[in-house]
């Protein structure tokens, strides 16, 4: 069974503290909307689609106990709260996307006159449940698309035998705890590995925050795939050594012509990639594709303390006195992307409004 970051029944929910993991596996309650804001902002939970899902489900366990007098004044929380929510982290794009959507539809039920309050809030409740189940079917298709196109990608351009395993390198963490289960780039490598294509995975350590130390190592060796950990620096040499097939990576926020937002050094990752003619994809559902902004110059990069980087835990390891500089994510330029990797299909980055636009259309 793989990990549940996200434990909800209506009027319950409990996330996985990922501060304490690997060492500590303890879920904390989240009791409302103040409480949703303060374990995203703190990275409790984290991973672009679980904080937009957590901050979801904060606000139907807020709202759920409540009585509300009017369709009007349930309206006019959901507005402030989403809003709210939406502040807590910067760069990722899927709480904004989940609220500009619960807004449209609460202002949809408040203009439907043949509905009450009561059903109004049911219905709110309803769609926010929703989110559970449609990304872990997201996330499964993501996995198949992008294990096919990794395979084919390999079966045109190597003279491997076919039906060989491939090797694959990822960064960050995008398994079952950064999303409501089966994960994205996690995704494609678990669908690798049931397909029995997955020769190997090495996943990067990811400083400062060692999601893949702490976070990728423990799904991957829960699941018992065969899998190595190497440090960030050491990726120019593992494509140079361990004949790697392809990399693959997660999204915070991917831009209309296919910049992507992804964890910092994801970029450093893209450049190497390509010197040594590795493809490099991205792994995102739709909810992380951003068609409002042009071109990844106009994503928000969230700078976190400098603690993160001078500190292991309790343990400071950089000289007391020195300045630092944390941003969380960088952005990859499309021109490195071989494919974006989404539930309905692999797109060249070129491709991606056109595709996004005709799909949303049908
Ligand atoms: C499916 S998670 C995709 C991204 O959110 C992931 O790659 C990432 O960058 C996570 O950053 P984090 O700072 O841990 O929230």
């Amino acid at each position: 069974m793989s990990l549940q970051s996200i434990k909800y029944s209506r009027g319950s929910l409990e996330i996985l503290d990922q501060l304490l993991l690997p060492v500590q596996s303890k879920y904390v309650a989240v009791r409302g909307v103040e409480d949703g804001w303060k374990v995203i902002n703190k990275m409790q939970v984290r991973g672009a689609p679980a904080i937009a899902i957590v901050g979801c489900l904060s606000l139907a366990v807020e709202i759920h106990p409540e009585e509300f007098g009017s369709k009007k004044s349930l309206r006019q929380e959901v507005e402030g709260k989403l809003n709210y929510l939406v502040s807590a982290r910067p760069t990722a794009v899927n709480m904004k996307i989940a609220a500009d959507e619960l807004l449209v539809l609460a202002n949809d039920l408040t203009k439907d006159e043949t509905i009450d309050v009561g059903e109004m809030k049911q219905r709110f409740l309803s769609a926010t449940e929703a989110m559970l189940k449609k990304d872990i079917a997201d996330n499964r298709a993501i996995g198949a698309h992008g294990a096919k196109a990794i395979l084919q990608r390999v079966a045109e351009t190597s003279g491997a035998p076919a039906g060989a395993g491939v090797r694959v390198l990822t960064h960050c963490n995008t398994g079952s705890l950064a999303t409501a289960g089966y994960g994205t780039a996690l995704g494609v490598v678990r669908q690798l590995a049931e397909l029995g294509k997955l020769e190997h995975v090495y996943c990067t350590e990811t400083r400062p925050y060692n999601q893949g130390a702490r976070l990728t190592a423990y799904e991957l060796v829960h699941e018992k795939f065969p899998a190595t950990l190497v440090l960030d620096s050491m990726v120019a040499a593992l494509l140079r050594a361990k004949n790697v097939a392809a990399v693959v990576v997660g999204a915070d926020r991917v831009a209309a012509n296919g910049d992507t937002a992804n964890k910092i050094g994801t970029y450093q990752i893209a450049v190497v990639a390509k010197h040594h003619d590795v493809p490099f994809y991205v792994a995102a559902p739709l909810t992380s594709i951003d068609l409002a902004i042009p071109g990844g110059d106009h994503i928000i990069i969230e700078e976190r303390p400098d603690r993160e980087m001078t500190h292991v835990g309790e343990h400071r390891i950089a000289a007391p006195g020195i300045n630092c500089w944390n941003p969380a994510f960088d952005v990859t330029p499309a021109a490195l992307i071989t494919g974006i990797i989404t539930e309905r299909g692999v797109f060249k980055p070129a491709e991606l409004k056109e595709a996004i636009n005709k799909l949303l259309d049908s």
